[in-house]
C-alpha cells in the first residue's frame, strides 16, 4: 500500500526549480531522500509536511490529495536538525505539548509521555530542561515529541547532523529500531550516503531539482543507472569503452555487455580481485584499516581495487609491480 505519493510536483523559486514526476512511499517503509546540499531534499520534505505548497502536481496521503490540508491535519510527526525544543519547558512538558493542544485527559497524556520516554530511552530525565541535556538527548526529546501524537507518517530532516560521529551512529541505529518497532512510514532527509545506506529500506537519490534514481540501498550501490548516483554513493570505476560482438574490452579485461557501440562500464573497487600475474601495472597503493586500496593501470586507464588485507594473495611488503585482475560484478550506465 502506498502511504505518501508525489505526482507531477513542481516547485519554483527565482533560481531553483524542483520537479518530481513520481515518488511513492509505501506503508511502513523507511525512505530516505539523499543528495548534495541544495538539491531540494528539504523542500520535498516540507511539501510532504505541508509547510510548502507546490505550484503544480499533487501530494497524496493514502491516495487522497492533501495539497490544501495544513500540516497539523496531515497526521505527521516531524523532527528537525536543530531539535526546535521549547527551552522554558521540561522534557515532560516538551513531549506532552502536542497532546495538551489536543486536549487529551491528564492520565492519558501521562501514559503516552511515559511510553514515548521509554521508547527513546529517556526515562528519569523528564524533569530536566533542554539546556541540561546533551545534543543527542535533546534530539531524543524531539523524536519522542514527534512520536507521542502517534502520527501516520514520520518526517526527519537531517536529525543527526548537529551531533558528533559516535552519537550519530548510535542514534541512527535507534531511529531505525524505533521505526521498525512501530512500523511507522518514515521519510528521512540526509546528505550522508553512509547514513542513508545504514537506515533505509529504499533511497531516492536527488540531483539538483530532481530524483535521479530510487531503489534499495544495495541496488543503488551496485547497479546505479547514472554516473551521478554511482559517484555519490561511493568510490567508482567508470570506463568508456566500445563494444563489439557484445563484449567491451580494455586490454585483457572484458565485459559481456550484450550490446554494440559506446558503453560506460561501472564497477566498485571491491568488485576488483587481484592475483599474481602481469596484465596490469600497480601504480600505487594505500593502506586503510584492515583493507588496501590499489591504483592500477590498464592500457592507459586507471582503476581502483579494494581488498581486505587477509584476502590479498601476497603480503603488502612483497607488493608486485604487476598483477592480473578480475572484475566480478559490473553494470552498464545509462547514456547521458
Ligand atoms: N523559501 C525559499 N525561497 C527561495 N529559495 C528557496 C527557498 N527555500 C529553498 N530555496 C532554494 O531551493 C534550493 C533547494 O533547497 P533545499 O533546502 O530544499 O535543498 P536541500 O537539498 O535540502 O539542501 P541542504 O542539504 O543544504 O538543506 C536551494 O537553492 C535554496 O536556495
Amino acid at each position: 500500500m502506498v502511504r505518501v505519493e508525489l505526482k507531477g510536483v513542481l516547485k519554483e523559486w527565482e533560481d531553483f526549480r524542483l520537479s518530481i514526476e513520481r515518488l511513492k512511499v509505501k506503508d511502513s517503509e523507511f525512505l530516505t531522500l539523499l543528495g548534495p546540499s541544495g538539491c531540494g531534499k528539504t523542500t520535498t520534505l516540507r511539501m510532504i509536511a505541508g509547510f510548502e505548497k507546490p505550484e503544480r502536481g499533487e501530494i497524496l496521503f493514502d491516495g487522497r490529495p492533501v495539497n490544501d490540508l495544513p500540516p497539523y491535519e496531515r497526521g505527521i510527526g516531524i523532527v528537525f536538525q536543530d531539535y526546535a525544543l521549547f527551552p522554558h519547558m521540561t522534557v515532560f512538558k516538551n513531549i506532552a505539548f502536542g497532546l495538551e493542544m489536543k486536549g487529551l485527559p491528564r492520565a492519558e497524556i501521562e501514559r503516552r509521555v511515559r511510553w514515548a520516554l521509554e521508547l527513546v530511552g529517556l526515562e528519569g530525565l523528564e524533569n530536566r530542561y533542554p539546556e541540561q541535556l546533551s545534543g543527542g538527548q535533546q534530539q531524543r526529546v524531539a523524536l519522542a515529541r514527534a512520536l507521542v501524537v502517534e502520527p501516520d507518517v514520520l518526517l526527519l530532516d537531517e536529525p543527526l547532523s548537529n551531533l558528533d560521529a559516535k552519537i550519530r551512529e548510535r542514534l541512527r541505529g535507534e531511529i531505525k529500531r524505533i521505526q521498525r518497532e512501530l512500523g511507522i512510514t518514515t521519510v528521512y532527509v540526509t546528505h550522508d550516503q553512509e547514513e542513508a545506506m545504514a537506515v533505509s529500506d529504499r533511497i531516492a537519490v536527488m540531483n539538483v531539482g530532481h530524483v535521479e534514481q530510487v531503489g534499495k540501498p544495495l541496488e543503488l550501490y551496485y547497479r546505479p543507472k547514472t554516473e551521478f548516483v554511482a559517484r555519490f554513493l561511493g568510490l567508482s570505476n567508470i570506463l568508456e569503452l566500445k563494444a563489439e560482438n557484445g563484449r567491451a574490452c580494455l586490454g585483457g579485461l572484458c565485459f559481456d555487455v550484450g550490446r554494440e557501440g559506446k558503453v560506460r562500464i561501472f564497477f566498485r573497487p571491491e568488485s576488483v580481485y587481484v592475483r599474481p600475474g602481469d596484465a596490469v601495472e600497480v601504480l600505487d597503493y594505500e593502506l586503510l584499516p584492515g583493507r588496501i586500496r590499489l591504483k592500477l593501470e590498464i592500457e592507459g586507464s586507471v582503476i581502483l581495487a579494494e581488498r581486505f588485507l587477509d584476502e590479498l594473495p601476497f603480503g603488502v611488503e612483497e607488493m608486485p609491480e604487476r598483477v592480473d585482475v578480475e572484475v566480478r560484478s559490473f553494470s552498464v550506465l545509462e547514456a547521458e
